[in-house]
Formats: C-alpha cells, sequence, structure tokens
C-alpha cells in the first residue's frame, strides 16, 4: 500500500523515493527491511507518518539540510566529505575494478560519448568529475586521429608535392590537435594523481590540464568551454541542479552538455538480474579487489538514488537547456543525456 500512495505523489522527493521503492520492490520481493529503509528518506518517514501538517512542515525543514549517501541519510554538509572519502580509498583500484565489474563494458559506453560528441576541429572540453581521465583520453585520440585524416586528404588533394614538399608538411605541423583541448576537473587530488600518472605512462601531453575543483562550483569563467562531459560523475554530486546550472554558466553559446550516468532499466528480467548482480556481485569484487566493500556497496546504492532517463532530462532543462534528448544504453543500465547552450 505504501509504493501506490508514494508512486502516486506529486512531490518531487516523494516522487523520487517512489521510483525508489518501485525498484526495490522489484528486487527484494519479500526482503521487508530494504523496503523500509526506503521510507528513512529525508522528510519521508515522518510525513508517512504523522501525516499531519506539521509534522510536514518540520520534515520540509529537515529536506532543506539532508540529503541521502547510498541508501543513507545524511546532512548535506557531511555527503562531500563522504563522497571524497570513497573516491581516495578507491582510486589506486578505480580502472580495475570498472573492468571487472563490466567485463569492459564501461569502455564502449565511454567511447559511444565520444562518438556521440563528434568534436570538430579545435574543440575545447570540459570533462567535470574526470577522475582517472578516461574521458579525456578518448577525446584526444579521436581529434588526433581526425586531424591527421584531415592533414592526410589535404596532401593528397594536392597531386603534385614532392616528397620533400610532403616531409616538410609533416614536420612543420605544430599541433597534432588542430586546436582541440580538453581540461580534466575532479575533487578529488587521488584521483587526479592517478590520471596523470597514466598520461604520463600512455604519452598523453599536449592539448591537456588537471584542475581541482568542485563541480558545484567551477573554477572557470562564463562562457568558456565548446562541449561540457560529465561521465559517472554527477549522481555523487551534493546539489545536482547546482552543478547543472554551473555547466550552462561555462559553456559558451551553442556549447553542449554531455553526461554519462547510470540510468533506469527498461526490461523486467534484466532489470532483477542486474539488481541481482549489483547488490550480490559488486561489493565482493569490492572487498576482493579493492579491499573495500562499503565503497562498491554505495556505489550500487547510489545508483539506485540517481534519478531516471525523463526525470533527469527536466532537471537538465531547469538548468537553462534547450533540445535535450537521451539515448538509453545496454537497456537502460546507463544513458547519455545531451542538451544545448542556446
Ligand atoms: C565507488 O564508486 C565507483 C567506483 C567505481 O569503480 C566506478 C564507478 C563508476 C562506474 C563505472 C565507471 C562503470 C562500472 C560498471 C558497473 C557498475 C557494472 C555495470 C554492469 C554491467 C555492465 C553488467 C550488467 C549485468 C546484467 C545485465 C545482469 C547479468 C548478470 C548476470 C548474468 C549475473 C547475475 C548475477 C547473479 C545471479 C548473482 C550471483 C552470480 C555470481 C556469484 C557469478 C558472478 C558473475 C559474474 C562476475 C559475471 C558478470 C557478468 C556480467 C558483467 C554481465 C555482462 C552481460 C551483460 C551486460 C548482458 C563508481 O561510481
Ligand atoms: C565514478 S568516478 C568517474 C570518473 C570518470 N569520469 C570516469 O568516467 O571514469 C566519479 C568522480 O566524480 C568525482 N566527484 C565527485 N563529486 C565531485 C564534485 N562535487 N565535483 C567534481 N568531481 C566530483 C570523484 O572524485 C570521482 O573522481
Amino acid at each position: 500500500m505504501p509504493h501506490d500512495v508514494l508512486c502516486g505523489s506529486s512531490h518531487p522527493t516523494a516522487k523520487m523515493a517512489a521510483h525508489r521503492s518501485c525498484v526495490l520492490w522489484s528486487y527484494c520481493g519479500r526482503r521487508w527491511s530494504w523496503v523500509m529503509r526506503c521510507y528513512e528518506l529525508p522528510g519521508l518517514r515522518s510525513a508517512w507518518a504523522g501525516g499531519q501538517l506539521g509534522a510536514r512542515q518540520l520534515s520540509q525543514k529537515k529536506q532543506a539540510t539532508e540529503t541521502h549517501f547510498g541508501f543513507e541519510t545524511v546532512s548535506e554538509e557531511e555527503k562531500g566529505g563522504k563522497v571524497y572519502h570513497v573516491f581516495e580509498s578507491v582510486a589506486k583500484k578505480y580502472d580495475v575494478m570498472n573492468d571487472m565489474m563490466s567485463l569492459g563494458i564501461h569502455r564502449i559506453w565511454k567511447d559511444l560519448l565520444l562518438w556521440k560528441m563528434r568534436p570538430f576541429p579545435g574543440t575545447q572540453l570540459l570533462d567535470v568529475a574526470g577522475g582517472t581521465g578516461d574521458i579525456a583520453f578518448r577525446f584526444l585520440n579521436y581529434v588526433q586521429a581526425q586531424h591527421k585524416g584531415k592533414q592526410k586528404r589535404q596532401l593528397r588533394a594536392h597531386q603534385n608535392l614532392s616528397w620533400e614538399e610532403i616531409a616538410k608538411k609533416y614536420q612543420n605541423e605544430e599541433d597534432p590537435l588542430g586546436g582541440s583541448r580538453v581540461v580534466v576537473c575532479d575533487i578529488n587530488k587521488e584521483m587526479l594523481k592517478i590520471g596523470k600518472q597514466k598520461a604520463h605512462a600512455q604519452g598523453y601531453k599536449a592539448g591537456l590540464a588537471w584542475v581541482l575543483g568542485d563541480a558545484e562550483e567551477l573554477p572557470f569563467d562564463d562562457d568558456k568551454f565548446d562541449v561540457y562531459t560529465v561521465a559517472f560523475g554527477i549522481r555523487n554530486v551534493t546539489h545536482i541542479d547546482q552543478a547543472l546550472q554551473e555547466a550552462h554558466r561555462v559553456l559558451k553559446p551553442g556549447g553542449r552538455f554531455l553526461c554519462l550516468e547510470f540510468s533506469q532499466v527498461n526490461n523486467p528480467l534484466i532489470s532483477r538480474l542486474y539488481d541481482l548482480y549489483s547488490f550480490q556481485v559488486i561489493p565482493v569484487l569490492g572487498e576482493v579487489i579493492a579491499g573495500d566493500w562499503k565503497s562498491y556497496q554505495y556505489l550500487v546504492e547510489s545508483i539506485r538514488q540517481f534519478p531516471p532517463q525523463e526525470e533527469f532530462k527536466e532537471m537538465i532543462e531547469d538548468a537553462g537547456f534547450e533540445k535535450v534528448t537521451y539515448e538509453s544504453l545496454t537497456s537502460g543500465i546507463v544513458a547519455i543525456h545531451s542538451g544545448f547552450k542556446l
């Protein structure tokens, strides 16, 4: 019964909670303890139990300072520190964990993000919550390959060049990226440290900068970037609406917002298997590979707290983006949302 009541509610927090309870119902069956945890969300328990105006007003006041960290209710001040600790703790094993958990599928999702972006020569990209640099490295590979292709086509077009002239053209090429640049911005020093080590080991140098910064308060001027990406990052931010407004602020008019994030699975059978896999396998892998069950428990819980495709689309529109669309991948395990600053 509470499930129906919550699903019918129009209050945003209740709507999100209703979504969560739907997810947990389908997974939990008769595991009442999990269902009860849904009602421990900010404000909901008192609104449900009290059912009186006073209690509701009180809970709404509480909502202003409380948020969630996975399935746990924490104060907004606490959340940032807890998220910081998670990524500080997993940084060294982050990349190997992603390959193990997804059997490499996360690489395909990240490639698809780049193919969707189709950066043009000279693109200025800001990759927020960029962590160990996966999106940035893909971007550099893409623009370098694109620039080489363009150079080859230009040379082929000049039929009568001597080999010396061709060699000279290659040697004089000052910028193999054709003016494109990427800034990786992340709040976590340890994640950036691993990213920089990877960049050094893999030979990425030009066109790449690492900046310590908060998605909610970006250390960049207005109208600076052509593209803003955030991959598996926005779910961890305390005030998602603020991060979206910051994305809008730093993009140039005409600039594009692209977000790759976990979303809602749309196939009931896959959803069941995915829930089983998430809750029974991922924390175990976290413990065995990274020696960190809790951080991977947080990962799977935070995925269930994140709004589904349509709701997140509306949040992006509320931040001022236009022509907002999304594409669900792998049955909705993840989705790529896109929007433009016009
Ligand atoms: C702390 O925060 C974080 C830390 C991080 O390291 C990363 C992130 C951000 C996240 C990423 C960058 C991506 C990370 C990727 C994932 C979280 C995984 C996403 C999951 C998938 C792509 C696989 C989805 C799985 C299914 C659709 C269900 C299929 C599952 C099964 C057939 C297994 C069902 C499980 C059970 C019945 C439970 C008992 C099973 C066992 C003990 C055997 C264990 C089996 C395996 C290890 C096989 C694993 C199978 C797959 C990966 C399936 C792949 C197939 C498909 C996609 C169809 C971050 O925030
Ligand atoms: C799951 S990782 C994603 C890393 C990378 N984008 C990828 O796709 O592999 C999430 C990242 O978000 C960062 N993060 C969390 N909260 C943040 C915030 N408020 N501002 C900037 N980065 C944040 C974490 O430090 C972490 O590096």
